[in-house]
């Protein structure tokens, strides 16, 4: 490793944030508006355990409250559908996220537009998305918004400054790149219809990478001086038997190119944690808000 490069860690940039979303579930919870996440399952699957996991610790630890709901992997789209209507019109949830992947038979997409956008903590829903292609970046998805938070601990000046975002998935890559193009940078995205991912990766001033391929970008891919942010969360077996987390990013060697590198686990992963509960108070506030416009005209009635 160089000298100067320097690790970019998510933990401090998590706590930072965990402790505004604390300071606000206080204050929400007081005022008669307790926040509560639910987490939406379906059958099991081992890539959102560590994830799950983290929610619910980091919910309680920062007073939202929290429910796990598992459904069997042969639930029908439309059951799932109803359950979550029923959180939709439950006020006391308030917000709703579901883990992916889920299984085959149920179209995510259909499933991620039956989430009321008000309660849509992850920012999936098109009407979310939307308002991020609109610049209305306050709540994006979790993922995404981590990224670009690890970005910004550089002191980079993202105006004008040349990104590269390696795959294009609805809730990865395709968000960052609209995130990073409404702070001003200058965008390309590649997926595996790209020419050469090494070409554009090698320009990258700043190098996003979300393919899941362990290893798949190399020293040899990464601009000196670069920062690179990788976002891959992959499981394989370590050379002690055990299974562990690796990135997308060859960090053994990358971090002798790269000015910054996040390491993988402890870079983006406990970020996207974090943003999750900020968004799960980002839209209570925006019920309450709703709650005011709607009832608030109760206020001004003339006394009898
Ligand atoms: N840290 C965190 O909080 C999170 C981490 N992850 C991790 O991020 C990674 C990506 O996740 P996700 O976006 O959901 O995955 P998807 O499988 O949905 O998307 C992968 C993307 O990579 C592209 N791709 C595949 N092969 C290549 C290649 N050889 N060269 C360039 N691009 C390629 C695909 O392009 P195409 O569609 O054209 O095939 C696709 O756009 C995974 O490791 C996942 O575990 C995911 C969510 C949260
Ligand atoms: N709808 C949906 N949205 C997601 O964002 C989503 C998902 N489904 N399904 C699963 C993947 C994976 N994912 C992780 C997020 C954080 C950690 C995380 O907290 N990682 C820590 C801890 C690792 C550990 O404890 O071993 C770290 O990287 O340091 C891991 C994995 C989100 N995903």
């Amino acid at each position: 490793m160089s000298d100067d490069t320097r690790y970019l860690k998510g933990g401090p940039v998590a706590q930072r944030i965990m402790a505004e979303v604390k300071a606000d579930a206080a204050a929400a919870t007081a005022e008669g508006f307790p926040p509560k996440l639910v987490s939406i399952t379906v059958g099991d699957v081992a890539a959102v355990g560590v994830y799950v996991r983290n929610q619910k610790a980091k919910a309680e630890l920062t007073g939202i409250g929290f429910e796990e709901r598992r459904f069997e992997a042969d639930i029908t789209a439309s059951e799932l559908e109803a359950a979550i209507h029923g959180m939709n019109a439950d006020p006391r949830v308030t917000g709703i996220i579901v883990q992916r992947p889920v299984p085959a038979h149920i179209p995510i997409k259909a499933i991620q537009a039956a989430i009321h956008p008000l309660k849509d903590v992850e920012g999936m829903h098109p009407a979310s998305i939307g308002n991020i292609v609109y610049n209305q970046l306050d709540l994006a998805p979790c993922t995404a918004a981590a990224s670009v938070e690890l970005l910004k601990e550089t002191g980079l000046d993202l105006k004008g400054l040349e990104v590269v975002v390696v795959g294009h998935s609805e809730i990865v890559g395709k968000p960052i790149a609209f995130l990073l193009m409404s702070e001003g940078a200058t965008v390309t995205v590649c997926h595996h219809m790209t020419r050469s991912v090494a070409a554009h990766a090698r320009r990258a001033d700043a190098l996003f990478v979300a393919v899941g391929k362990p290893r798949m970008i190399k020293a040899d891919m990464v601009k000196p001086g670069a920062a690179v942010i990788d976002i891959g969360i992959n499981s394989e077996v370590g050379p002690d038997g055990k299974n562990r987390i690796v990135g997308d990013v060859d960090t053994e060697s990358v971090k002798d190119v790269a000015s910054w590198i996040t390491p993988v686990p402890g870079g983006v992963g406990p970020i996207t944690v974090a943003i999750l509960l900020r968004n799960t108070m980002v839209a209570l506030n925006r019920q309450r808000a709703l709650y005011r416009t709607t009832f608030g005209a109760n206020d001004k009635l003339a006394a009898e």
